[in-house]
């Protein structure tokens, strides 16, 4: 059995003060859990939110990280400087990474490579844009998605990959994909993954939905066959709903 995981990213959003209050919070409304409980606060406040929560079951991700172990990157941070600070998952592939920073497949597939060297955990995000799911396109975006940025892996990484499909057009936007879309989606990436692995791999690999998952649609999308658990937005911005979905997740 697939354990469920339900992850909040945080992205662009509380200040140190902010990240504190929700923290604090988040551990008075989340006192146990069947899943695996994750935030990703901005890289300011990791240090601190790690520490915050030591001798907590909710974990912290880093929402990003560059491909180089070192060196004249501005503005970067590698995976030995998150590791140096007690995280050891971070999520790559966001849609917004793709959309306004330019990563592409082969830079994705570079920090994979490198978030594995480094013995860390992968939140890999990938989804289709709305036009490529008008036009059917969907199902070759993802599978070329997933052949271009981790397909050269050996059947032994994937014990440290976890996926997260994300339509594009529905992060924060309000819209979810059903839960019939996203059990038909998952479907077929397990199946994409054991026509190129394994059976074992495929059914191992836990694989996230995120894009409008709040309170009142989290139970169901949750109960899907294929569905682990999800990647929330901005309802994991609010303690009570972030609670609530994670309570969902049985
Ligand atoms: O992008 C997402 C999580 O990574 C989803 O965002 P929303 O839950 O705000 O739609």
């Amino acid at each position: 059995m697939r354990r469920k995981i339900v992850a909040g990213n945080w992205k662009m959003n509380k200040n140190r003060e902010e990240t504190a209050q929700l923290i604090s919070e988040l551990k008075t409304a989340i006192k146990k859990s069947d899943a695996e409980v994750i935030i990703a606060p901005t890289f300011v406040n990791l240090a601190e939110s790690a520490g915050k929560l030591k001798g907590s079951f909710i974990q912290v991700a880093a929402q990003n990280m560059h491909f180089a172990e070192s060196g004249a990157y501005t503005g970067e941070i590698s995976a030995d400087m998150l590791k140096s600070i007690g995280v050891s998952t971070v999520i790559l592939g966001h849609s917004e990474r793709r959309a306004y920073f330019g990563e592409d497949d082969s830079l994705l597939a570079k920090k994979v490579d490198a978030a594995l060297k480094a013995g860390m955990r992968i939140i890999f995000c990938f989804g289709e844009e709305l036009e490529q799911r008008k036009s059917g396109e969907h199902f070759k975006v993802v599978e070329s998605q997933l052949k271009n940025a981790l397909f050269h892996l050996k059947a032994a990484s994937w014990k440290h990959i976890v996926l997260a499909y994300e339509p594009v057009w529905a992060i924060g936007t309000g819209e979810t994909a059903s839960p019939e879309q996203a059990q038909e989606m998952h479907a077929f990436i397990r199946k994409t993954i054991a026509r190129t692995y394994s059976d074992d791999i495929a059914q191992g690999v836990t694989i996230l939905y995120g894009g409008s998952v709040k309170p009142g649609n989290a139970e169901e999308i949750f109960s899907k066959v294929d569905v682990d658990g999800g990647l929330i937005g901005g309802a994991s911005l609010v303690a009570a709903d972030f609670a609530a979905i994670v309570a969902a997740a049985r």
